[in-house]
């Protein structure tokens, strides 16, 4: 769906078309039709009691194969039965569960969170998305399960040393996950297209098919050349080789020695291990940062059977107590997978004409026919979704649930495994990985926090194995093309946080250089592009470019740029970096004209101490400041005046009658600003002059002119509008300008300041610009200006670098972009 809520959308559909209460029916798609239940009994006897009948389709299978070749999961009927049988045993052994090497993966992305995130004085970490740690660490965990030697994507400088195969080159470790999650995306789109899928091009799956079997036939080679337990026998990556270890490899190679099947059979491993897990974990986060009261009961009952966190000692935690001693841990796992399966959506193909229990007759509970290669969608979200079966609450995260009645026993209505024949294999060793996980951050962590707005946004789910949340800019290419230094410490957060983006950076000369030392060929791959006005030479040069996160708070000098013009490529501003410097310019200019600033410094100049001025020195509490154009500085400025003891009017030219219209989502730093919209005790708007001198007229004792240079802006504070400030203010008003100059009439401002129809003005803007010798503005009495700085700050691209990662954080998870340009609006 263009939602991206597939899932959902089957939910949506069935209670909206066809009734809560239908839960099997026949769909026609284009030029087919499929089956949809949610019914447990039709589910159970497609998994379990009829599964004879059944199987996966072909969409599933043939898709999947040219990646991971034949294995369990990628096959069907006499194929699928031989893997199943050769891989089954292994998921029978305890070591499987291994709790050492879980560990040794859990202390690395404990220093990826600490290298990339300094704790505060408070103890907090900065805001980060775990999604991504998760899937390294599941990668890292699975690869050396399987193989031995982990990717080590968590840790690549700690990666273990490989043995040397003469004639081979040694895997590409680092880039195993990109090929996987590139390669997988390549062949979602050709199992959905299906019939289709010949008008796709191949090239790049072609590469990370070949890229992916490599790494894979590498350690194959490796396992039978140096014959049985090689492999386990090898120093982990711990250094230690006093236990013999478990390798999944190893053990299979002593049942077969094809390299075409081992390589396959341990792929098909590797996929269902990896991005299940990964996902699980994220979501299970999720729901902890958003249910304190879940959080902090399931940490007391970790820390009174586990006890609090050594870093270096974890042998206290035994396999079965994971299980049995910490009794909320299951329902939370439980209650995470009924909210969020990490496989929403399953499916089955009648092998021959069979039926179904379930959803025939006028009442709907006798059985369907099906004809022999009818495809039948188990939406296994939309089970866990029924109020009959949950109960009214069922879109709440509620772990007791699971609790109630002596504990909740559970069929086919409840199977993010799966169910009979083809369940899951790895169902224990992802619990035991995702509890063991649970244990070490409820003992290391006292509290985790939600920086999500809203928290309860919707959740998104895909009709593949993933969590959408941070895993969206796999395979991209980020150009940042900006004059200035990055910090390294930024460069490292995007890389944990988004470890298969590409990051080139280049230090260009200029804010106003257009062209960027790169190739033209390079470009081809770019599709992220941080700049100010630095652009390919053509939209073509970038076809893949999908968003440009500019370094200015303003987009005027590229509206007329083709790529901004002629193509669908986003564009959002670096809005927000100027809040703090700004408001503080303003606040600044304001109580130097309240303490008299200008006069005591003259006065220092001349070494003169004079007390003269003290007597008319004023303070802020009571007083009264209008904001002309209440955005990102308006609102920081109403935040510093409100906590100043001033009131605050806002004027904007549309109407916000209501709390919700007066929200604003552009960006603002963390704590800063007026998001809400909760300072101004009044709000004015309109577009007509009579409109605009109501707000000038409600008493101001300070003028904030914040609005865009736009034509019906260009002098809009002039002769009339001083009189109307001056009508009520008696000449009490300052006026400070940190928008553009020709906002403000400069004629007309200095005639008013002679008038005395205003107190002073502060400029940091003006017109002309710069102000030339001379112009009569310099001269004037009670003028405060600076050169156009007040937007100046040594954490401007501190600023600007955070609003690129919330954009790249939005952009991965799909969601909708921070401070986007609206074409047709300009800004
Ligand atoms: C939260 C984690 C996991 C979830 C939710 C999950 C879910 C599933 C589901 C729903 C199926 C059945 C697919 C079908 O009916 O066609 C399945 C199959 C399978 N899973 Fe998992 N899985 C998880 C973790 C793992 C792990 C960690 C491994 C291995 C290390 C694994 C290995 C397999 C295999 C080999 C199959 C194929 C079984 C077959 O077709 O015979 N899974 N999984």
């Amino acid at each position: 769906t263009q939602a991206d809520a597939g899932p959902q959308y089957v939910v949506e559909a069935m209670d909206t078309e066809m009734g809560k209460d239908i839960h099997t029916a026949e769909v026609p798609i284009s030029d087919y039709r499929l089956i949809v239940t949610r019914d447990p009994a039709n589910v159970q006897a497609m998994l379990a009691t009829q599964s004879v009948d059944w199987d996966v389709g072909e969409h599933r299978t043939d898709s999947w194969k040219p990646l991971f070749g034949v294995g369990v999961f990628t096959s069907r009927g006499e194929a699928w039965k031989h893997s199943r049988a050769l891989v089954r045993p292994q998921f029978a052994r305890d070591q499987i569960n291994d709790l050492d090497l879980i560990e040794r993966h859990v202390q690395q992305l404990f220093s990826a969170i600490d290298r990339s995130h300094q704790v505060s004085k408070e103890g907090w970490t900065p805001e980060f998305d775990l999604q991504p740690l998760f899937y390294n660490m599941a990668l890292d965990i699975t690869t050396e399960l399987i193989y031995g030697y982990s990717a080590g994507s968590q840790d690549p400088n700690g990666r273990a040393e490989l043995p040397v195969i003469p004639g081979y080159d040694t895997p590409d470790r680092q880039n195993i996950g990109m090929h996987m999650d590139a390669g997988k995306a390549c062949v979602e789109t050709r199992g959905a297209l299906w019939k289709y899928r010949w008008l796709l091009p191949t090239k790049a799956l072609n590469a990370h098919c070949a890229a992916v079997h490599k790494y894979s036939e590498w350690f194959v080679r490796l396992r039978l050349q140096r014959g049985d337990n090689y492999l386990s026998k090898i120093e982990s990556e711990s250094g230690d080789v006093s236990k013999k270890r478990y390798v999944l490899l190893d053990e299979l190679a002593k049942v077969t020695q094809d390299p075409v099947e081992l390589r396959s059979q341990t792929l098909n491993i590797l996929t269902a291990g990896r991005d299940t897990t990964a996902a699980l974990m994220g979501w299970i986060f999720y729901f902890l940062s958003r249910h304190k009261d879940v959080f902090d009961k399931l940490r007391e009952q970790t820390l009174n059977s586990f006890g609090p966190y050594v870093a270096s000692d974890a042998s206290n935690i035994e396999f079965k107590e994971l299980r049995d001693a910490i009794p909320y841990m299951t329902p939370v796992i439980n209650e995470t997978l009924r909210m969020a399966p990490v496989i929403p959506l399953n499916e089955r193909v009648a092998l021959r004409d069979t039926v179904l229990p379930r959803g025939g007759g006028y009442h709907g509970d006798e059985p369907i026919f099906v004809p022999k290669g009818r495809q039948v969608l188990i939406p296994t979200y939309a089970m866990t979704r029924r109020q009959d079966l949950w109960g009214r609450d069922v879109d709440v995260f509620r772990p007791e649930r699971w609790e109630e009645d002596g504990g909740r026993k559970f069929g086919f209505e409840f199977i993010p495994f799966g169910g009979g024949a083809r369940q899951c294999l790895g169902q224990q060793f992802a619990r035991t990985k995702a509890a063991y996980v649970i244990v070490r951050f409820l003992q290391k962590y006292d509290k985790i926090e939600c920086t999500q707005v809203p928290p309860d946004a919707p959740l998104r789910f895909h009709h593949t194995i993933e969590n959408r949340s941070g895993s969206g800019v796999q395979g991209h290419k980020l150009l940042i093309a900006i004059p200035m230094n990055i910090p390294p410490s930024f460069l490292e957060s995007v890389k944990t946080e988004f470890p298969n983006l590409e990051v080139v950076h280049h230090d260009i000369g200029s804010w106003g250089q257009t062209g960027v030392p790169y190739p033209d060929e390079e470009w081809k791959d770019v599709t992220i592009l941080m700049t100010f006005g630095a652009f390919p030479k053509t939209p073509e040069l970038a076809p893949k470019l999908q968003f440009v996160q500019l370094i200015s708070a303003g987009a005027n000098h590229i509206l007329e740029q083709p790529i901004f013009k002629d193509t669908k490529v986003d564009f959002c501003t670096a809005n927000g970096v100027h809040g703090p410097q700004i408001s503080e310019w303003v606040i600044l200019t304001y109580l130097s004209f309240l303490h008299s600033f200008p006069y005591y410094l003259d006065n220092q100049r001349q070494a003169k101490w004079d007390r003269g001025k003290h007597n008319v020195i004023e303070d802020s509490p009571g007083k009264t400041v209008g904001i002309l154009g209440y955005g990102a500085i308006g609102r920081q400025t109403a935040r510093v005046a409100t906590a100043m003891g001033m009131t605050v009017h806002a004027y904007t030219l549309h109407p916000r009658p209501t709390p919700e219209s007066r929200h604003d989502d552009s960006w603002a730093p963390a704590g800063l600003g007026d998001p809400e919209g909760t300072f101004p005790t009044k709000w004015f708007s309109g577009p007509s002059q009579e409109d605009l001198h109501t707000f000038l007229k409600s008493g101001l004792d300070l003028l904030v002119v914040a609005t865009p240079l736009t034509d019906n802006t260009k002098s809009l504070i002039g002769a009339a509008e001083f009189e109307a400030l001056a009508s009520v203010g008696k000449g009490r008003t300052i006026v400070s300008n940190i928008a553009r100059g020709p906002v403000v009439n400069t004629g007309e401002l200095i005639q008013a300041l002679d008038k005395g129809l205003i107190r002073g003005a502060a400029l940091d803007v003006t017109d002309p610009e710069p102000l030339p010798d001379g112009h009569p503005l310099w001269s004037t009495k009670n003028v405060i200006i600076t050169p156009h700085v007040s937007g100046a700050s040594t954490r401007y691209n501190e600023r600007a670098l955070a609003i690129l990662k919330v954009n790249l954080g939005r952009y991965s998870e799909g969601g909708r972009l921070v401070n986007k340009i609206k074409k047709k609006r300009g800004y």
